[in-house]
């Protein structure tokens, strides 16, 4: 079990920071390698970090943004991760980075994590930086409780990509990156705000099945300790 706590007194200061750390280790991977990569989540926490993170001054044509999990919607949709992050971090400086999406239009949300896979597959592994979510069912990334494909998902045999996962919590149709893909980021992050959400943390932090609170599998097996960034 490994997570490190960083707490700030709210949202605000926490974007701030979390941007300072990731617009350090993207501008780091720029300098050393000539590239970076970060992975993002979506839902409603991330925005104001977002907003933040495009705001640092680096070389964003050199880095690649994709996404941690998608809805199988279109990007025009208020439900799209895609949407938000177009929206709210490929702007200012950022603007210039290059988006690698999840969803495809396709006739099938099989066919678009396939093609998904392949995109993310030009991205250099691992990835430099991986910002996670959760919901306060557990779930991170679209590793939901009850997922249809979940054990694949959190199975380290399975490799890196993209997958289909439907569950009662998740709506539309998700396609995620596998634990595979995610679990070995240079800095792997969990955002999260709020008490519930923190409590969320604290019961996953117990002993229990993975497939019950899924946020598990990254807490107990991700290659480097859990960066947790909380605010109230
Ligand atoms: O379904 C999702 O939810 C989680 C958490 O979202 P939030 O609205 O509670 O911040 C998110 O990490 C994930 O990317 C998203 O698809």
């Amino acid at each position: 079990m490994s997570a490190i706590l960083h707490r700030y007194d709210n949202g605000e200061m926490l974007a701030e920071a979390l941007a300072d750390a990731v617009g350090a280790r993207l501008g780091a991977a720029v300098n050393s390698r000539g590239g970076a990569s970060i992975a993002v989540s979506g839902g409603s926490t991330p925005k104001a970090f977002f907003q933040a993170l495009s705001k640092r001054k680096l070389d964003w044509a050199k880095v690649s943004v994709t996404l941690v999990d998608e809805r199988f919607v279109p990007p025009e949709s208020d439900r799209s991760n895609h949407g938000l992050v177009a929206a709210n971090l490929l702007k200012n400086w950022a603007v210039e980075a290059r988006f690698v999406p999840l969803y495809h239009n396709s006739s099938s949300a099989e066919e678009a994590a396939a093609k998904a896979s392949a995109a993310t597959a030009d991205i250099n592994a691992p990835f430099d930086v991986v910002v996670l979510g959760m919901g306060t069912d557990g779930h991170t990334a679209s590793f939901f409780p009850g997922g249809t494909r979940l054990e694949e998902a959190l199975d380290p045999a399975t490799p890196r990509g993209v997958i289909t996962m439907e569950a009662d919590g998740a709506g539309e149709t998700r396609l995620t990156l596998t634990f595979s893909s995610l679990q070995d980021a240079g800095y792997l992050v969990l955002h999260i705000e709020g008490d519930a959400k923190k409590e969320v943390l604290a019961r996953a932090e117990m002993p229990g099945e993975e497939a019950e609170m899924p946020i598990r599998a990254v807490l107990r097996r991700a290659a480097s300790p859990l960066q947790v960034y909380w605010a109230p």
